[in-house]
């Protein structure tokens, strides 16, 4: 086996980042008072949300979260204060206009059942009076991008997708339009652990090429740690507790509040910051469906292999085969056990969790584009966890001997 890296990998796939197309967002003293009640739910927010970011807002039950969201497409109407999009007041747009302009998606995807995937997913597009054709390559792009082949899925109704692909539809839907903001309210809560972790890292993979400024509210701080460029804690009221990227919540929570909030364990949650493109990627012999078996015989032989990854023609893992098993003539598709397969975005979390449910010690690790990339082998992850353990006690430790000054000093 020899070494390479995610990151050195991806370099000949992906290339740079693509440009920010999203917007800044400012809420300045914005406060909501529903009628009847005697404390405001949100009580004068003022935040910045810089363009091209995913800001997760947290906070206990009824702290405000979903109000804050909704004041900026004006589901809700803000009692007083601003909003601005690139310094544009939201209360000059009409209403319809300003929520074409900016995504929505919600828990389930709460796709319209009567409509098919790709009807959903045109729905804005068809409101802003986009002709024919160009919706339909919309749709198409956007199905591709969350993963549905459009061929297979675009004529499917609700009914006929796992929860899963619904959400997926519905990430599409709030992309549609290309707005420059997209608010999203607890996205993944209606899906199993695992489903959720991958739709978590297709969010990350898709905002890579997106870069829109997304707005979050989520439940679970390990998603928040995870997603989040930066986190909103909010207290009752949506009084901010801390707004700050996760590196430094989990390092230096501001007060008792976020300290309670984020849990015991920040360290083991440092996992949840780290990803599979942090360590270091094995590269192993592989073979593409079609391929004659003794070729790919004569090169495991000589990398002294004895495991070897099928590809389908786009580069994307099967699973695995053993050499003596190969028979025939030509590479088919392996048999048995589905292989666990990580997306590069994956947080250690994360891989754990796919390779304790596996027996075979390793992963492998995918691109942007579904590719192969390698395997992670479960020492390594271990490893790595091992080392960031013992940096974050190090830390600790140096902190507790350290004399008293201001917060921020903390390393
Ligand atoms: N339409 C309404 N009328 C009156 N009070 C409301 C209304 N909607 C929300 N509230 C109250 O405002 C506060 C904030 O609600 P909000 O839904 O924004 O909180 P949240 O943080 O999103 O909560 P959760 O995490 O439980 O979804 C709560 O006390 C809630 O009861």
């Amino acid at each position: 086996m020899s070494e390479t890296t995610a990151e050195s990998s991806e370099s000949a796939h992906a290339g740079a980042p693509n440009e920010v197309s999203g917007a800044a967002l400012h809420l300045a003293e914005v406060t909501k008072l529903y009628p009847g009640q005697a404390k405001p739910a949100v009580d004068a927010l003022s935040l910045d949300i810089p363009a091209g970011e995913i800001v997760m807002f947290v906070g206990p039950s009824g702290c405000g979260k979903t109000t804050s969201l909704k004041m900026i497409n004006r589901l809700i109407e803000p009692t007083s204060g601003t909003i601005t999009i690139d310094g544009d007041d939201i209360k000059n747009h009409n209403v319809d206009e300003l929520r074409r302009t900016i995504g929505y998606v919600i828990q389930g995807g709460s796709l319209f059942p009567h409509l098919t995937v790709a009807a959903n997913v045109g729905l804005v597009p068809g409101l802003l009076k986009w002709d024919k054709k160009r919706i339909a390559a919309r749709t198409d792009e956007l199905l591709d991008l969350v993963g549905l082949d459009p061929a297979r899925y675009r004529n499917r109704f609700p009914r006929e997708l796992s929860g899963g692909q619904q959400q997926r539809v519905g990430v599409a839907r709030g992309l549609a339009a290309d707005p420059p903001v997209v608010l999203m309210d607890e996205p993944f809560g209606a899906v199993d652990p695992i489903t959720r972790q991958r739709l978590q890292d297709e969010l990350l993979r898709i905002q890579r090429e997106v870069r829109k400024t997304i707005v979050c509210v989520t439940h679970d701080i390990d998603e928040a740690i995870k997603l989040g460029d930066r986190i909103l804690i909010l207290t009752e009221g949506a009084h901010i507790a801390q707004y700050d990227t996760p590196e430094t919540i989990l390092a230096a929570p501001a007060n008792e509040f976020v300290e309670d909030f984020v849990g015991s364990g920040s360290a083991l949650k440092q996992l949840s910051l780290a990803r599979v493109d942090d360590l270091t990627l094995v590269s192993v012999v592989t073979a593409t469906l079609g391929e004659s078996v003794a070729q790919v015989r004569e090169r495991a032989a000589k990398a002294g292999e004895t495991w070897i990854v099928v590809l389908d023609d786009r580069s994307r893992p099967l699973g695995w085969v053993r050499d003596r098993a190969l028979r025939g003539e030509r590479i088919g598709e392996p048999q048995g056990r589905a292989a666990a397969v990580l997306d590069r975005r994956a947080t250690l979390n994360d891989a754990l969790d796919t390779m304790l449910a596996d027996t075979s010690g390793g992963a492998i690790v995918t691109g942007d584009r579904d590719e192969f990339i390698g395997v992670v082998t479960f020492d390594a992850v271990t490893d790595h966890m091992r080392k960031m353990t013992n940096a974050a006690q190090e830390r600790a430790e140096a902190s507790s001997d350290a004399p008293e000054g201001e917060p921020g000093d903390r390393p």
